[in-house]
């Protein structure tokens, strides 16, 4: 192979931040954020096929339903769908009260101007205003100095003021981006922000939004963190500002960056559900917001019913969910791993056994239930599984709760079938296995019970009389012993030969109530050594105790039942 240059030459280390006495490491989030979604704009602004009016009004209404309060619904100059979108959300009367819309624009007058005139008859709107300020775009894109690109900012904001103020009827608020503010230098966007707010004149009741995004993702999440310590620290009149995050997820921390962002003293966060955006995407508000479930925190936002919220954004935004994306993924939850499964099983156990509500489900580091996930696809069963995996399905599906050593037997079987079939195993594969290896087939076994009377003879002792089907033919048969089973042992050994003696015997009920059906679970010993496992299920606990005899009988006679695929 040709020797290729060294990739890592063509790019230069990110520069540390000075700052010392930072103190974002050592604090922790404990109130959820501001949120802004901004999947109908910066989302939108990404996506092969922009959302049409009907596409961006379900996502708008799905917003709502989440609880989002502050909601980018799009770049009102980019287009005519744009903004009738917007202007007629405006005027649909379906925006509540307590729901800010904003809208974004370059800092550009007949921009701003077609922004105002999208937002008309509105109680109130943000005005988001932005301009590029790192020096790769001032000179490349604008190819002007520090102070023309602060005064691009400056201009628009006086441009804010102007337009808000021929229209009176309306609640304003400014939201103002230094684009780029992640690779620019922190004295210069400071600058420009401190400009921007000496034209607006926000206060602490009328704050200005400061927006302060990773356009691009450039540095590890803890650089962005001291950038916003920096900044906040650093903000004349900070009171007058709400400090906003927009991380982008080029590097894969923009959830990372935004959290540290934070805790280094940011109050809002802008984003994406399931961070759709530019390139690899905007932070995902998804993650954000249930990360703080699981530190106890209630971060505001209503996700209870996440597969609907996945369905609507994937049927607007025309992308796929990934199954992996956190919390939301359809593989989120799911184990196919033996030892996760064991882990699994067992959390829930203990779990059902505890007397408070913490969730300490190893593996499982949210109920899924609280996002309306059942439990049936925490486990799924291929050639990497385990006995507690099939062990869970057959008691998920079957209400059947094997015993350790009667799952350890069934193991050898599922993992034949897995191997044999290369592919996961749903629960009907498993049970058919169970059914056919344990003889509750009616078509394979050479013993079944048809029926059977039990009485007690003079000396105590228990005599059975009963049919048993064998290999089709009926027959009548007989035997005695101190209980049931061993009577039925003696008939056993008695009529057919079979001579084997029970070492473990377990039954439970099958669910709950009057009506409910009983399993049972017979371990054996034959006379020549070898062992099994014997089931039964029936309506009836004694019943279900002789199938269960009988299921060993046919192991014992010919070896556990083998699977046809
Ligand atoms: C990081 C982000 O997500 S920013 C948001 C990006 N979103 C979008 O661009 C979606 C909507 N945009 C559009 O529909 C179009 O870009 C429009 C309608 C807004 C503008 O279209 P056009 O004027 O035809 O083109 P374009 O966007 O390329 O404008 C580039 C010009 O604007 C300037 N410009 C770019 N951003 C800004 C800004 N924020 N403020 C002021 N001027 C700007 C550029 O320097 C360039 O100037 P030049 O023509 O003198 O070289
Ligand atoms: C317009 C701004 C906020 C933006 O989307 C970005 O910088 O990523
Ligand atoms: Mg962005």
């Amino acid at each position: 192979m040709p020797m290729l240059p060294n990739p890592s030459a063509k790019y230069r280390p990110f520069p540390q931040i000075d700052l010392p006495d930072r103190q974002w490491p050592s604090r922790t989030i404990t109130t959820p954020p501001r949120w802004l979604s901004t999947d109908l704009r910066d989302g939108n602004q990404s996506i092969i096929d922009p959302m049409d009016s009907a596409k961006k009004n379900r996502f708008f209404d799905l917003l709502i339903e989440v609880g989002v309060k502050e909601i980018e619904v799009g770049f009102p100059a980019a287009g005519q769908t744009e903004f009738d979108f917007i202007s007629g959300l405006v005027n649909s009367g379906k925006v509540p009260e307590d729901v800010l819309l904003q809208v974004l624009t370059q800092s550009r007058e007949d921009l701003i101007k077609r922004s105002f005139e999208s937002l008309e008859g509105a109680h109130s709107a943000i005005v988001h205003l932005y301009n590029a300020v790192s020096p790769a775009w001032r000179d490349i894109v604008f190819r002007m100095s520090r102070d023309e690109v602060r005064d691009i900012a400056v201009r628009g904001a006086q441009m804010l003021v102007d337009e808000a103020a021929k229209r009176p009827g309306t609640k304003w608020h400014f939201e103002y981006s230094p684009e780029t503010f992640s690779t620019a230098e922190l004295d210069f966007s400071l600058e420009v922000c401190e400009a921007v707010m000496n034209v607006v004149g926000p206060t602490k009741d009328w704050p200005i939004i400061l927006n302060l995004p990773a356009t691009v993702e450039a540095a590890t999440p803890n650089i962005y963190a001291d950038q916003i310590e920096y900044f906040c620290n650093n903000l004349p009149n900070r009171e007058a500002a709400a400090i906003s995050l927009h991380t982008h997820n080029d590097r894969g921390t923009g959830v990372a960056a935004a959290e540290l962002g934070l805790m280094a003293g940011a109050d809002r966060v802008e984003g994406c559900l399931f961070g759709n955006g530019e390139r690899t995407g905007n932070c995902c508000l998804v993650t954000v917001a249930l990360n703080m479930y699981t530190q106890g925190i209630d971060p505001g936002l209503d996700f209870s019913d996440i597969d609907r919220v996945i369905e609507t954004v994937e049927y607007c935004n025309e992308l796929p969910v990934h199954q992996r994306h956190p919390y939301g993924g359809e593989l989120v939850f799911t184990a196919f791993s033996g030892s996760h499964q064991d882990a699994i099983k067992k959390g829930f156990e203990a779990h059902d056994q505890q007397n408070d509500e913490y969730w300490r489900v190893p593996y499982l580091p949210i109920d899924p239930a609280d996002l309306g996930r059942n439990y049936e696809a925490v486990i799924r069963v291929n050639s990497q599984s385990g006995k507690g995996g099939f062990a869970w399905v057959l008691q998920q599906g079957q209400g059947l709760r094997l015993p350790k050593r009667l799952q350890a037997d069934f193991s050898r079987h599922v993992q034949f079938m897995a191997d044999e079939l290369g592919r996961e195993l749903n629960a009907a594969d498993i049970w058919d296995c169970f059914r056919q290896t344990y003889y509750l087939q009616v078509d394979k076994r050479r013993f079944a019970l048809v029926d059977y009377d039990e009485s007690r003879a003079s000396d105590g002792t228990r005599i059975f009389t009963g049919t048993v089907e064998v290999d089709g033919e009926e027959q009548r048969v007989s035997g005695r012993g101190k209980g049931l089973i061993s009577s039925v042992l003696a008939t056993l050994r008695d009529t057919f030969g079979l001579d084997f003696e029970v070492t473990d015997y377990s039954e439970h009920a099958l669910g709950t109530g009057v009506d409910s059906r009983a399993a049972a679970y017979i371990e054996f010993a034959c006379a020549d050594g070898r062992t099994g496992w014997g089931v039964g299920v029936d309506d009836d606990v004694a019943t279900a105790g002789v199938r269960a005899l009988l299921s060993a009988a046919n192991s014992a006679s010919h070896g556990p039942g083998t699977q046809r695929f």
